[in-house]
C-alpha cells in the first residue's frame, strides 16, 4: 500500500525528524510512506491578511493531492475515531492521502472533496505533533489489522 501524509507546512529541520523516520520506518513492513511538506509565498502573504485567506491559499496547493485514492483529511472538529475504528480505514486499500492543514485549518469546501475526516481527540495539536500522533496511529493500526502484539 502507498500512503502519502500531505501537510501545510515549511520545509524545514523539526525537532520531531528522528520520530519521523522511525516511524515510517517501522510502518514500511506494511506499507510505502511519503512525506509531503507544501508552503510557499501565497501562504506567507495570505497569513498577514485573514485566516479565510490563508485557507484559500492553503486549498490551492492541497487540492492537487486529492486524488484517486481514499482521501483522509485530519481536522480537530472531525470525526472522533478511536485506534480500532482508525485501523478499518487503513483495511482494503491501495493508496490513502492523509491531510494535515495550516494554522487556520482547512476551508469548508476543501473539506467536503474527502472521502472522510477525522479527529485524533478533542484537542488541538500542531500540525508537527498531529504528523507524529498520526504516523504512530498509522502503525498501530496496521498491527491491530495483523494481530501484532504491538497494539496490545
Ligand atoms: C494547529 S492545527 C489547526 C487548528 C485550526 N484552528 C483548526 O481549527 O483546524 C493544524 C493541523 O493539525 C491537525 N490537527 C491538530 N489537532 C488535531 C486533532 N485533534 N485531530 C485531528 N487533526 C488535528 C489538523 O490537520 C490541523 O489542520
Amino acid at each position: 500500500m502507498n500512503i502519502e501524509i500531505v501537510s501545510i507546512a515549511k520545509k524545514e529541520r523539526s525537532t520531531y525528524d528522528p520520530l519521523y523516520k522511525e516511524l515510517i520506518k517501522m510502518i514500511s513492513r506494511f506499507a510505502k510512506v511519503d512525506d509531503t511538506e507544501l508552503f510557499n509565498k501565497d501562504v506567507t502573504k495570505a497569513h498577514t491578511i485573514s485566516p479565510e485567506a490563508s485557507k484559500q491559499a492553503y486549498s490551492k496547493l492541497l487540492e492537487p493531492y486529492i486524488s484517486k485514492g481514499f482521501n483522509i483529511i485530519l481536522h480537530p472538529d472531525g470525526k472522533i475515531v478511536d485506534s480500532y475504528e482508525f485501523s478499518k480505514l487503513l483495511d482494503d486499500k491501495i493508496a490513502i492521502k492523509f491531510f494535515i492543514g495550516g494554522a487556520y485549518g482547512f476551508e469548508d469546501k476543501f473539506l467536503k472533496k474527502s472521502d472522510v475526516v477525522i479527529s485524533l481527540g478533542n484537542i488541538t495539536m500542531s500540525h508537527k505533533i498531529a504528523k507524529v500522533v498520526l504516523l504512530e496511529q498509522i502503525y498501530r493500526g496496521f498491527s491491530i489489522l495483523s494481530n501484532h502484539p504491538y497494539h496490545k
